[in-house]
């Protein structure tokens, strides 16, 4: 089938080299004349034949607020949008109102796959109406994994969102257990080779993955992770998961401290440490470390 395709990044990029490898038409546009097809959203929109459909791969926020907006303007009547970013759920109903008062259909869905989906497939957690999906399905049989699993019409419009943006939680915690076995067992000094002992775990062991296969590449690479800082951004998802823990008074006490951690370094010198440092000095009259803090080069390269 034909689809628009806003956002050719990374992501998008790949999607559009995927879904034309399974014979889909696509019209890509990205405000990177470098990597566009076409100059224009409004070009995209007029290449597209009707019902048209259009799948949004741009940053989550206001991007993709204002690219949804502008569909709205340029699609008619039994168009489909649908938001393929890392959006927030709750800005999904939102985004159908909007779409919905010139009966234009939505459907958020969650992906997840990276860089590698091009190859693998993108496993896909869809919400909106079953028409809807039924007339885009032809776009996610193309894009999901091969097997059995990796999609799944999750429910309702923020469904498909809502399931990523879990997804992401878990994947922040995963992440961090083994990053947090990965400096015990440097630490300790007792094992030959630590990436060895990583790439065992990979067969048979009951915490095997794709993270782990994924921090046994990185580790190829830079056996000790030499010359990686031990910064790590955060895009939304996290915090996201953590407010709706808080907001439903779920306990979810491994995301909370995986997404803690990611803000924890990318602090040099603890705030909250040198305040402790103090009290404990105060009431103890135990010594205060005074030194400047070792440069960025020295901790970790
Ligand atoms: N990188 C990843 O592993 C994953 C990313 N996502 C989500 O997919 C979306 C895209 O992510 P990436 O491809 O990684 O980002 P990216 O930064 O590589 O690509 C974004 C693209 O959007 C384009 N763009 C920005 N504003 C635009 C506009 N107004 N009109 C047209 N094009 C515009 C940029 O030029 C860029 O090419 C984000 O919402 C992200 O959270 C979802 C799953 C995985
Ligand atoms: O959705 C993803 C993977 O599933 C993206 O890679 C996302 O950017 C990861 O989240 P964060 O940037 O917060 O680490």
């Amino acid at each position: 089938m034909e689809l628009g395709l806003v956002g050719l990044g990374k992501m998008g990029g790949n999607m559009r080299e995927r879904l034309r490898r399974g014979g889909h038409t696509v019209v890509g546009f990205d405000r990177d004349p470098d990597i566009s097809d076409v100059a224009s959203l409004e070009e995209m929109v007029e290449q597209l034949s009707a019902p048209r459909v259009v799948w949004v791969m741009v940053p989550a926020g206001e991007v993709t607020h204002a690219v949804i907006r502008d569909l709205g303007e340029l699609l008619a009547e039994g168009d489909i949008v649908i938001d393929g970013g890392n959006s927030r759920w709750t800005d999904d109903e939102q985004h159908a109102a909007e779409l919905a008062e010139r009966n234009i259909g939505f459907v958020d869905c969650g992906v997840s796959g990276g860089v590698w989906g091009l190859e693998n497939g993108y496993a896909l957690m869809a919400g909106g109406s079953k028409e809807d999906i039924a007339v885009v399905q032809p776009i996610f049989d193309t894009l999901k994994p091969p097997g059995e699993f990796g999609w799944v019409h999750a429910g309702s419009v923020g469904a498909g969102h809502l399931s990523k943006m879990v997804h992401n939680g878990i994947e922040y915690a995963i992440m961090q257990a083994y990053a947090e076995g990965y400096e015990l067992l440097e630490a300790v000094d007792a094992v030959d080779n630590v990436t060895e002992v990583f790439r065992s775990w990979r067969e048979g062991t009951v915490i095997r993955s794709w993270l782990l296969d994924l921090l046994v590449a990185a580790l190829d690479e830079t056996p000790h992770l030499e010359g990686i800082r031990g910064y790590a951004e955060d895009s939304g998802e996290g915090r996201w998961t953590v407010e709706a823990a808080i907001q439903h008074a779920v306990p979810a006490p491994a995301i909370a401290a995986s997404l803690f951690a990611r803000f924890s370094s990318r602090q040099d010198n603890s705030p909250s440490m040198k305040a402790v440092a103090a009290m404990r000095n105060q009431f103890g009259g135990h010594a205060m470390r005074t030194d400047a803090p070792p440069t960025t080069d020295d901790t970790h390269d």
